[in-house]
């Protein structure tokens, strides 16, 4: 399939992302036109467009149908609605008006699997489906986003100039779009992103609370800090989006009448809830592939639980009343003269745990790109990550960047790489200290203190699973592999030792 040249383009689903990414197309030049179930959503676009002189080239569409006839086929159409029934519905209401050649971009957090689904259906009439991850929220939709598409070639070779046109850029202005691959691997590589997402916001939280409750700093030192960790060029978590966010929502404060000038992050409660309203899918799906897939991804399950167990206040409350008063965490026994160090450890254990996120995210990509035979480059996923993204954390994306290029790098076990392994080497006994200082005063830490475990038992070779290997061959005759067999990964080992045998009333 040629390149398109894209004039026209159709947006269904103008909510906070699509409202956001059809302003960004008509201010790059091209005639959009839109439609979306909600009057208010509708409004509101109809508003923006207005008072930034942009109506000329946004239109609203009364239909689905009224909007595919706006456009001349081969047709672009843009998708970000809610995923699951929403997106499958609105797919319907296209497909009789589309035809052969049109290609429909699935901005939306699909599933990946619903994605292929949704790919062969419409290849039956001809039609294009990419799944087409975007991050960095609606603020980056606006200014230009990270962009993730997977599926067939004709169709991203088609797209790939329009797409980039539109992307955030790198610092050195190149654009955060690629080529993922076939199939689903767009939307799967985005559900990565969103899982590694996850794990790097419960460490960053975590080290708020150990800065805060932990330290007794306020709101502005605390968001000092956080700018000082981004915006120092020496700084492993240099140039890092939700670390400088994280500045921004600590100094908020709320002038209006109501707000009293007080911290908005004061007043905001601790419950997360749009995993267990499955508003949101990506992050309960990186935990299922990554148990599916055998990818110890630690960090990332242990972030993504803890959302979920904050969702749920009253069940809290309850738990608290019945534990005795529940554990709610105190001071940190840090003196004031060694306040700046333990500060200092806690960058590099935030660090510590990013980058082991960045690595179970990459081994379940990997993992998954060899049991589907995609054929990923990995380098240019990580130009995605660059910028425009949660995710982006340039020390990180650097340092990986430098291991995939060399010839001899094990893409397999990012972990095995010495740019990876010596890094986190380096960084255990800052970690060690601070998970057993929050510990100690009953601090939460469960993204950091999983990092700790996983970094322990995916760098040993002595571990207590020795124990669980005998008992499972005692009562299961499961076999065990001996110590002086030969190394040679998950096999199931030969022997079996008779630990009791199995006996019944009639034996002797
Ligand atoms: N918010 C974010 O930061 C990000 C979100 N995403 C993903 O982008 C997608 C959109 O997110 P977001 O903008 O936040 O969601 P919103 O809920 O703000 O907007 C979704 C819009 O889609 C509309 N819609 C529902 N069904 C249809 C349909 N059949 N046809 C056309 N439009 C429909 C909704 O209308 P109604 O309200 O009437 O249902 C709503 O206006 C989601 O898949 C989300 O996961 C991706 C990156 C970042
Ligand atoms: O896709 C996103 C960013 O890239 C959205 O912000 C999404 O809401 C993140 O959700 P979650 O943390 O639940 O994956």
């Amino acid at each position: 399939m040629p390149e398109l040249e894209v004039k026209k383009v159709g947006m269904l689903g103008v909510g906070s992302m699509g409202a956001m990414l059809a302003l960004l197309m008509a201010e790059r030049g091209y005639e959009v036109y839109f439609w979306d179930p909600s009057e208010k959503n509708t409004s509101t676009l109809t508003t923006h467009s207005t008072t930034l002189h942009l109506t000329p080239r946004i239109h609203h569409s009364s239909t689905p149908s009224s909007l595919c006839a706006s456009l001349s086929p081969p047709r672009v159409l843009l998708l970000s609605t809610p995923h699951g029934s929403a997106a499958d519905r609105c797919i319907a209401s296209l497909s009789p008006h589309l035809s052969p050649g049109d290609l429909v971009l699935d901005c939306g957090n699909s599933h990946w699997g619903a994605t292929e689904r949704r790919q062969h259906a419409l290849a039956a009439q001809g039609v294009h489906l990419l799944g087409c991850g975007v991050s960095g929220g609606y603020q980056s939709a606006r200014a230009g986003p990270s962009i993730t598409p997977g599926g067939s070639a004709a169709a991203l070779d088609a797209v790939m100039p329009f797409l980039r046109t539109l992307a955030a850029r790198d610092g050195s202005g190149k654009p955060c779009v690629v080529r993922v691959g076939p199939g689903g691997s767009g939307h799967y590589v985005k559900m990565v992103h969103n899982g590694i997402e996850q794990g790097m916001m419960g460490a960053v939280a975590e080290a708020w609370l150990l800065l805060k409750r932990g330290l007794g700093l306020g709101h502005d030192e605390v968001g000092g800090v956080l700018r000082d960790w981004n915006d120092d060029g020496s700084s492993p978590l240099r140039d890092c989006f939700l670390v400088a966010i994280g500045a921004d929502v600590e100094r908020a404060t709320d002038e209006s009448s109501g707000g009293g000038g007080r911290h908005v992050v004061s007043q905001v409660r601790d419950t997360v809830v749009q995993d267990v309203d499955e508003e949101e899918g990506t992050g309960v799906w990186t935990c299922e592939e990554a148990v599916a897939r055998h990818v110890p991804a630690a960090s990332i399950v242990s972030a993504h639980l803890f959302r979920c167990a904050s969702a749920d206040l009253a069940r809290r409350q309850r738990n608290r009343q019945s534990g005795n008063g529940g554990v709610s965490g105190q001071s940190l026994s840090v003196r004031s003269e060694e306040r700046e160090q333990f500060i200092e450890a806690l960058r590099t254990t935030t660090y510590f745990s990013f980058l082991a996120c960045f690595v179970q995210g990459l081994d379940l990509i990997r993992q998954k790109d060899k049991d589907r035979g995609w054929g990923l480059d990995y380098r240019e996923i990580l130009q995605l990550w660059r910028g425009g993204c949660i995710i982006k954390a340039s020390h990180i994306t650097d340092l990986l960047e430098r291991m995939f290029s060399r010839a001899d790098h094990d893409p397999d076990d990012i972990l095995s790489n010495p740019e990876v392994g010596h890094e986190l080497a380096r960084c255990f006994p800052a970690a060690k200290q601070v998970v057993l200082r929050a510990v100690e005063a009953d601090l939460f830490v469960p993204v950091i203190s999983q990092t700790l475990e996983y970094y322990k038992y995916e760098t040993s070779t002595e571990l207590p699973t020795q124990f669980m290997e005998a008992q499972l061959d005692y009562f299961g005759q499961h076999m065990f592999e001996r110590k002086d067999d030969p190394v040679r990964g998950p096999t199931k080992g030969e022997h079996h030792f008779e630990w009791k045998p199995a006996k019944g009333s009639s034996d002797e």
